[in-house]
Protein backbone atom coordinates (compact mmCIF):
# COMPACT_ATOMS: atom_id res chain seq x y z
CA UNK A 1 0.00 0.00 0.00
CA UNK A 2 1.45 3.33 -0.81
CA UNK A 3 1.09 6.27 1.42
CA UNK A 4 0.45 10.28 0.59
CA UNK A 5 0.84 12.40 3.44
CA UNK A 6 -0.95 15.99 3.69
CA UNK A 7 0.51 18.15 5.91
CA UNK A 8 1.12 21.95 6.49
CA UNK A 9 3.34 22.67 9.53
CA UNK A 10 5.85 20.96 11.46
CA UNK A 11 5.56 17.46 10.24
CA UNK A 12 6.11 15.66 13.56
CA UNK A 13 3.59 13.21 12.86
CA UNK A 14 4.47 12.80 9.29
CA UNK A 15 8.06 11.94 10.85
CA UNK A 16 6.58 9.48 13.21
CA UNK A 17 5.19 7.53 10.40
CA UNK A 18 7.13 7.69 7.54
CA UNK A 19 9.91 5.74 10.45
CA UNK A 20 6.93 3.98 11.06
CA UNK A 21 6.62 2.31 7.84
CA UNK A 22 10.38 2.29 6.96
CA UNK A 23 11.36 -1.03 6.40
CA UNK A 24 7.40 -2.26 6.57
CA UNK A 25 7.29 -5.07 4.24
CA UNK A 26 3.42 -4.22 2.58
CA UNK A 27 3.42 -0.32 3.35
CA UNK A 28 5.07 2.65 2.31
CA UNK A 29 4.93 6.49 2.29
CA UNK A 30 5.44 7.82 -1.41
CA UNK A 31 4.61 11.56 -1.02
CA UNK A 32 4.38 14.28 0.67
CA UNK A 33 1.83 17.13 0.02
CA UNK A 34 2.32 20.40 1.46
CA UNK A 35 0.70 23.51 1.17
CA UNK A 36 3.44 25.78 2.94
CA UNK A 37 6.58 27.04 1.05
CA UNK A 38 9.18 26.06 3.58
CA UNK A 39 7.14 24.40 6.30
CA UNK A 40 9.24 21.96 8.30
CA UNK A 41 8.03 18.59 6.77
CA UNK A 42 9.21 19.34 3.66
CA UNK A 43 12.79 19.19 5.36
CA UNK A 44 11.71 15.74 6.76
CA UNK A 45 10.55 14.72 3.46
CA UNK A 46 14.37 15.56 2.09
CA UNK A 47 16.11 13.69 4.99
CA UNK A 48 14.32 10.43 3.91
CA UNK A 49 13.97 10.95 0.11
CA UNK A 50 10.77 11.22 -0.14
CA UNK A 51 9.05 13.37 -2.86
CA UNK A 52 7.17 16.17 -2.50
CA UNK A 53 4.30 18.33 -4.15
CA UNK A 54 3.72 21.68 -3.05
CA UNK A 55 -0.13 22.94 -3.70
CA UNK A 56 -1.30 26.49 -3.95
CA UNK A 57 -4.88 27.19 -3.49
CA UNK A 58 -5.32 27.39 -6.71
CA UNK A 59 -4.16 23.96 -8.04
CA UNK A 60 -6.09 22.46 -5.14
CA UNK A 61 -9.39 23.99 -4.99
CA UNK A 62 -9.95 24.53 -8.71
CA UNK A 63 -7.66 22.21 -10.59
CA UNK A 64 -7.93 18.48 -9.79
CA UNK A 65 -4.31 17.50 -12.47
CA UNK A 66 -2.84 16.31 -8.66
CA UNK A 67 -5.42 13.88 -8.34
CA UNK A 68 -4.42 12.52 -11.23
CA UNK A 69 -1.14 12.85 -10.53
CA UNK A 70 -1.88 10.98 -7.06
CA UNK A 71 -3.43 8.18 -9.13
CA UNK A 72 -0.82 8.24 -12.12
CA UNK A 73 1.88 7.38 -8.52
CA UNK A 74 -0.21 4.69 -7.67
CA UNK A 75 -0.71 6.28 -4.26
CA UNK A 76 -3.80 3.66 -2.35
CA UNK A 77 -4.47 5.75 0.56
CA UNK A 78 -4.08 9.46 2.11
CA UNK A 79 -3.00 10.41 5.39
CA UNK A 80 -3.81 14.10 6.83
CA UNK A 81 -1.10 14.94 9.29
CA UNK A 82 -1.76 18.27 10.26
CA UNK A 83 -2.95 19.38 7.23
CA UNK A 84 -4.99 23.21 7.16
CA UNK A 85 -7.10 22.95 4.06
CA UNK A 86 -10.67 21.59 3.62
CA UNK A 87 -10.47 18.25 1.38
CA UNK A 88 -12.34 19.27 -1.89
CA UNK A 89 -14.68 16.95 -3.00
CA UNK A 90 -12.46 15.56 -6.51
CA UNK A 91 -10.16 14.48 -3.61
CA UNK A 92 -12.92 12.55 -1.56
CA UNK A 93 -14.33 10.78 -4.59
CA UNK A 94 -11.29 9.87 -5.76
CA UNK A 95 -10.37 8.43 -2.49
CA UNK A 96 -13.48 7.37 -1.00
CA UNK A 97 -12.84 5.53 2.67
CA UNK A 98 -9.13 6.13 1.96
CA UNK A 99 -8.58 9.57 3.58
CA UNK A 100 -7.75 9.89 7.28
CA UNK A 101 -7.14 12.88 9.69
CA UNK A 102 -6.22 13.52 13.20
CA UNK A 103 -7.73 15.92 15.24
CA UNK A 104 -6.13 17.04 18.72
CA UNK A 105 -8.94 16.78 20.40
CA UNK A 106 -11.99 14.66 21.60
CA UNK A 107 -14.66 14.85 18.58
CA UNK A 108 -17.47 15.61 18.39
CA UNK A 109 -16.28 18.56 20.66
CA UNK A 110 -13.61 20.87 19.87
CA UNK A 111 -13.92 20.57 16.16
CA UNK A 112 -14.37 22.25 13.12
CA UNK A 113 -13.85 25.31 11.06
CA UNK A 114 -11.16 27.62 12.90
CA UNK A 115 -10.86 24.78 15.47
CA UNK A 116 -6.66 23.74 14.49
CA UNK A 117 -3.68 23.77 16.49
CA UNK A 118 -3.39 25.77 19.31
CA UNK A 119 -6.72 27.24 18.98
CA UNK A 120 -8.33 23.86 20.41
CA UNK A 121 -6.30 23.80 23.08
CA UNK A 122 -7.17 27.37 24.29
CA UNK A 123 -11.12 26.32 23.99
CA UNK A 124 -10.37 23.39 26.20
CA UNK A 125 -8.40 24.77 28.99
CA UNK A 126 -11.02 28.07 28.52
CA UNK A 127 -14.14 25.46 29.51
CA UNK A 128 -12.22 23.85 32.58
CA UNK A 129 -12.06 20.50 30.96
CA UNK A 130 -10.28 18.00 32.34
CA UNK A 131 -9.80 15.71 29.87
CA UNK A 132 -8.32 16.03 26.02
CA UNK A 133 -7.61 13.80 23.88
CA UNK A 134 -7.17 12.59 20.15
CA UNK A 135 -9.15 11.72 17.64
CA UNK A 136 -8.45 9.61 14.16
CA UNK A 137 -11.45 9.72 11.54
CA UNK A 138 -12.15 8.97 7.97
CA UNK A 139 -12.59 12.31 5.86
CA UNK A 140 -15.79 13.04 4.41
CA UNK A 141 -16.64 16.70 2.93
CA UNK A 142 -17.41 18.00 6.63
CA UNK A 143 -14.48 19.71 8.80
CA UNK A 144 -13.49 17.05 11.46
CA UNK A 145 -17.05 15.22 10.65
CA UNK A 146 -16.37 11.48 8.98
CA UNK A 147 -16.35 8.49 11.15
CA UNK A 148 -14.24 8.39 14.33
CA UNK A 149 -11.69 5.16 13.80
CA UNK A 150 -9.79 5.61 17.10
CA UNK A 151 -9.76 7.95 20.35
CA UNK A 152 -7.39 8.19 23.04
CA UNK A 153 -7.65 10.80 25.73
CA UNK A 154 -5.34 12.51 28.45
CA UNK A 155 -5.60 15.11 31.52
CA UNK A 156 -5.98 17.92 31.23
CA UNK A 157 -4.03 19.47 34.49
CA UNK A 158 -5.13 22.86 36.14
CA UNK A 159 -1.75 24.70 35.11
CA UNK A 160 -1.79 23.46 31.86
CA UNK A 161 -1.16 26.19 28.86
CA UNK A 162 -2.07 25.70 25.87
CA UNK A 163 1.59 25.06 24.93
CA UNK A 164 2.07 22.57 27.84
CA UNK A 165 -1.41 20.42 26.72
CA UNK A 166 -0.45 20.77 23.13
CA UNK A 167 2.74 18.75 24.10
CA UNK A 168 0.69 16.08 25.70
CA UNK A 169 -1.32 15.35 22.85
CA UNK A 170 1.87 15.22 20.32
CA UNK A 171 2.73 12.33 22.92
CA UNK A 172 -0.58 10.77 21.97
CA UNK A 173 -0.58 11.47 18.57
CA UNK A 174 3.31 10.09 18.00
CA UNK A 175 2.31 6.74 19.81
CA UNK A 176 -0.84 5.93 18.09
CA UNK A 177 -1.38 7.08 14.65
CA UNK A 178 1.20 5.33 12.76
CA UNK A 179 -0.26 1.85 14.30
CA UNK A 180 -3.78 3.07 13.73
CA UNK A 181 -3.01 3.68 10.04
CA UNK A 182 -1.36 0.10 10.19
CA UNK A 183 -4.75 -1.51 11.51
CA UNK A 184 -6.92 0.43 8.78
CA UNK A 185 -4.32 -0.82 5.94
CA UNK A 186 -4.26 -4.59 7.02
N1 LIG B 1 -4.13 18.72 13.09
C1 LIG B 1 -3.09 18.88 14.08
O1 LIG B 1 -1.98 19.60 13.61
C2 LIG B 1 -0.83 19.21 14.35
C3 LIG B 1 0.29 18.93 13.37
O2 LIG B 1 1.50 18.76 14.02
P1 LIG B 1 2.79 18.26 13.20
O3 LIG B 1 2.54 16.83 12.80
O4 LIG B 1 2.95 19.15 11.99
O5 LIG B 1 3.93 18.38 14.16
C4 LIG B 1 -1.23 17.98 15.14
O6 LIG B 1 -1.41 18.28 16.51
C5 LIG B 1 -2.53 17.57 14.52
O7 LIG B 1 -3.45 16.96 15.40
Amino acid sequence: KRIAIFASGAGSNARKIIEHFNHHPRISVELIVCNKPGAGVLNIADEHGIPTLLLDKEQFFRGNAYVDELKADEIDFIVLAGFLWKVPAALIQAYPGKIVNIHPALLPNYGGKGMYGHFVHEAVIANKETESGISIHLVDELYDHGKVVFQASCEVKADDTPETLAQRIHELEHKHFAPVIETLLS
